[in-house]
């Protein structure tokens, strides 16, 4: 089971990340009104950093999200917000760097919706519904995905803490397109700054998942 660690922004807290966790990815927010947005300049270290980086975007310009991969190294593209399927297959295009597509959980999932996207995504991630766009710390209800009928991988969402291996391990059975877990605030010391040691332990809880 891949790990993404979303919502970096203190380049200290990022180095022991990567010394002591060594996640598949971590993420970096630009968007403004997060608490977790990281500017729009590389901060000094960032581009040192050998972990994937994956700039987690909402309703950007390509010509934005373009300038980001270029100043911070990026090597993975979340869009988190409304961006319809020729916006995205441009991105895939111009970028060529790997696509993590958001999809925003409420109550149900109309798959079909998501078939056009299939050609330009390398994952499906699904997040709580919330008007800040992200980071709720909320859970929705997994029952919704039970029914995902691609063979695309998906990255779960959305307010995942370290109690819920078992439940993660339980949905893995029956959704093998479960590829990867995205966690966040509820990792958090404070907005940005994650609890390394929090972090390694589910790793490795993580691992027994395959
Ligand atoms: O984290 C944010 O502040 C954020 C704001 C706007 C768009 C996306 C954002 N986060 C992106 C993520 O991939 C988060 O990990 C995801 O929303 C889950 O966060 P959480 O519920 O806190 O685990």
């Amino acid at each position: 089971m891949k790990l993404k660690v979303c919502g970096m922004s203190n380049i200290g807290n990022i180095r022991e990340l990567e010394d002591q966790v060594q996640p598949d990815w971590m993420g970096l927010i630009f968007y403004p009104p997060s608490p977790r947005y990281v500017g729009d300049q590389p901060f000094p270290g960032i581009t040192d950093i050998s972990l994937r980086k994956v700039g987690v975007f909402v309703n950007e310009s390509r010509e934005s999200i373009q300038q980001k991969v270029n100043d911070f190294g990026l090597s993975g593209i979340q869009l988190h917000g409304d961006e319809n399927v020729a916006e995205v297959k441009a991105i895939k295009e111009s970028s060529g760097l790997e696509i993590f597509k958001v999809f925003k959980v409420i109550d149900r999932m109309k798959w079909t919706e998501l078939e056009a996207y299939l050609p330009w995504v390398d994952y499906f991630l699904f997040d709580t519904y919330t008007q800040n766009q992200g980071g709720s710390g909320q859970t929705f209800d997994w029952e919704i995905l039970k029914d995902y009928p691609f063979e695309k991988p998906i990255i779960l969402s959305g307010g995942i803490d370290a109690d819920q291996v078992n439940e993660i391990l339980e949905l893995k059975k029956l959704i093998p397109q479960l590829a990867g877990v995205d966690i966040n605030s509820r990792f958090e010391v404070e907005p940005g700054i994650k609890n390394i040691s929090k972090v390694k332990k589910f790793k490795a809880q993580l691992k027994k998942i395959e």
